[in-house]
């Protein structure tokens, strides 16, 4: 990857997720180059190559997973035969979690992603936990084997793909690493798994557009979550954080606050960025958030009602995770067997 690519990614935040640590811890200072991120378009067909991600179960999805990661999954579940998303719970134990909620977290996980269109039959949706005869995780140092654990899950299933946030284009380069140190090592066993961008790789803070949104941002208008209300949803929009200009206009260095809105009304409509500029001529910021805010609406109403059905039966959302770690199992077992077979371990 070229230096200064490698570097402006390097600046990406991770706020939901423990930054990594330096490849170069791992790899002993071994002087790696790294497979650049593709920036995702459904294709349609079926292509080779495995797809893997994660979610951590730490609340309802909002508008950043779903624009920067869950819309890329669903779309891609048409485009390759091997589709797996693990819902992440052994990573969100590096921060503390009350047991109860997390139990409710994980099946609220699993009804938001079915709702934002993930088919079961077409890939592998699983509880990470139930992986655990294959993945042994240290709570108590999970927070330092945190980009380790998530290495694992991807080479795991020697995965070639993964869809994700800007956020977390560190940690692939950490799993990228691993792969091709392990290759070295004991021959050619994993394909370096390169990440899969979405055009809205990066949505950022409704309050603070200099951040990312994040589920955890304490401040409650910051965030658009997968199952806020029409009207809680236009409010935030309507308090959204711009600037003294009326125009809208996409600069996302001068201007980031209206850049963000613009951003988003892109990704909703399926317009492109400048389109959305084009039409929004004549609009002040004021009215433009009205429009930005019925897009939204628009996007995730639907999602919105089907996980409050989904969520009514409990029982098929358990069972589809057991299925899915059952199908994940199986996928991964023979990986591990041929790994303890080239290190010596049996
Ligand atoms: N504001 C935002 N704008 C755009 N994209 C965003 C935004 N916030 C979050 N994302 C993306 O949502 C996905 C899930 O986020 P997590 O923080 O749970 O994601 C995490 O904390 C991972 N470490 C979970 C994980 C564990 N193992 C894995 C293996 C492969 C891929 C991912 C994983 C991510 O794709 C994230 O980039």
């Amino acid at each position: 990857m070229e230096r200064h690519i490698r570097e402006s990614l390097m600046q990406a935040e991770a706020q939901s997720s423990p930054d990594p640590l330096p490849a170069s811890v791992i790899t002993g200072g071994l002087s790696v180059t790294t497979k650049q991120p593709i920036q995702f378009s459904a294709q349609g067909g079926c292509h080779e190559g495995r797809v893997f991600s994660g979610i951590q179960p730490t609340g309802i999805p909002h508008l950043g997973n779903y624009l920067g990661a869950l819309e890329s999954w669903v779309a891609i579940q048409d485009d390759y035969s091997s589709v797996l998303y693990s819902i992440v719970d052994l990573h969100s134990i590096t921060q503390p979690q009350n047991s109860e909620l997390l139990r409710n977290n994980i099946v609220d996980m699993a009804a938001s992603l079915l709702a934002c269109g993930i088919d079961p039959t077409r890939s592998i949706l699983f509880q990470q936990s139930l992986m655990k005869s294959m993945q042994k995780n240290e709570g108590s140092v999970g927070l330092y084997t945190y980009p380790v654990l998530q290495a694992a899950d991807i080479l795991l299933y020697k995965s070639t793909y993964v869809p994700v946030g800007e956020d977390q284009i560190q940690h692939l380069e950490l799993a990228q690493d691993l792969a091709r140190i392990f290759n070295n090592k004991y021959g050619e066993l994993f394909p370096e798994p390169c990440a899969l961008l979405s055009s809205t790789r990066k949505v950022k803070s409704l309050r603070d557009p200099a951040s990312k949104m994040s589920k955890s941002d304490p401040q409650t208008l910051a965030t658009i979550f997968l199952t806020d209300t029409p009207d809680d949803i236009v409010f935030k929009i309507r308090r959204a954080v711009t600037d003294f200009t009326s125009e809208v206009t996409f600069d996302p260095v001068g201007r980031p606050g209206v850049a963000n809105l613009v951003s988003i009304h892109a990704a909703v409509t399926g317009q492109a960025v400048e389109d959305v500029v084009r039409l929004a001529n004549g609009l002040d910021t004021g009215k433009y958030k009205t429009v930005v805010a019925e897009a939204v609406v628009q996007r995730l109403e639907p999602i919105r009602q089907e996980i409050q059905r989904l969520k009514a039966d409990k029982c098929h959302l358990e069972k589809v995770l057991a299925e899915g770690a059952e199908k994940a199992r199986s996928l991964a077992a023979p990986v591990m067997q041929e790994v303890r077979k080239r290190v010596g371990f049996s």
